[in-house]
């Protein structure tokens, strides 16, 4: 597998090898020996499978207390996925990097404690899938706004009729969410 460095110091892109042969395709999603050799946690305690239609955005998500890491993929459709530095003694405080994920490039996109996360689909029926290495916990769970013009994510939508949950269409700037110190 390849795994590729961001220009913010954390998330990880991971290209699993794909073993194709005329009866479709073979790929490891997860292996604990060779992710913890790239530095991902040994353990996952959670799998998540959302499904969007297209133009849906669901985020900007995190928990603190009780941050998650996540290592996303997409099964079926795309997303534009992004993560946000919440570590406010980090360098890169409030920066963004996204990647498109989906069914056909196969990427995956490691998402560490100490980030929002987001995505937007692409396209219709789109398959999310992640792990978590801690569990779900409502009451630590935040939105920043997926348009806070502090953050300046260039999401790839051009028209702005994106769906958003209730929670999301109430989310607050990056200035006001409990980062992490
Ligand atoms: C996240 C989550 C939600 N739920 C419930 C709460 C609610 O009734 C319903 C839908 O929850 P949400 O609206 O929070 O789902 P969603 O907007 O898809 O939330 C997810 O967004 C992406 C971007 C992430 O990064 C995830 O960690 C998670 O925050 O599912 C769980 O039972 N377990 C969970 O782990």
């Amino acid at each position: 597998m390849r795994v590729s460095e961001c220009a913010v110091d954390g998330p990880l892109l991971i290209e699993p090898d794909v073993h194709g042969d005329d009866r479709g395709f073979f790929m490891e999603t997860w292996n604990a020996r060779t992710f913890a050799d790239v530095g991902l946690p040994s353990q996952f305690v959670q799998d998540n499978h959302s499904r969007s239609r297209k133009g849906v955005l669901r985020g900007l998500h995190f928990q603190n207390p009780a941050p998650q890491g996540k290592l996303v993929r997409v099964a079926s459709g795309a997303v534009f996925d992004v993560a946000v530095d919440l570590r406010s003694s980090s360098p890169t405080f409030g920066r963004w990097v996204g990647f498109e994920l989906s069914a056909a490039n196969k990427r995956m996109f490691w998402v560490p404690r100490g980030f929002a996360h987001g995505f937007v689909t692409l396209q219709d029926d789109t398959d999310f899938l992640y792990k978590c290495d801690a569990p779900y916990a409502p009451e630590a769970d935040h939105s920043i706004a997926w348009d806070d013009p502090e953050i300046g994510i260039d999401w790839p939508i051009h028209d702005l009729n994106v769906t958003l949950s209730e929670k999301d269409r109430a989310a607050c700037a990056l200035s006001e969410a409990p980062v992490f110190t």
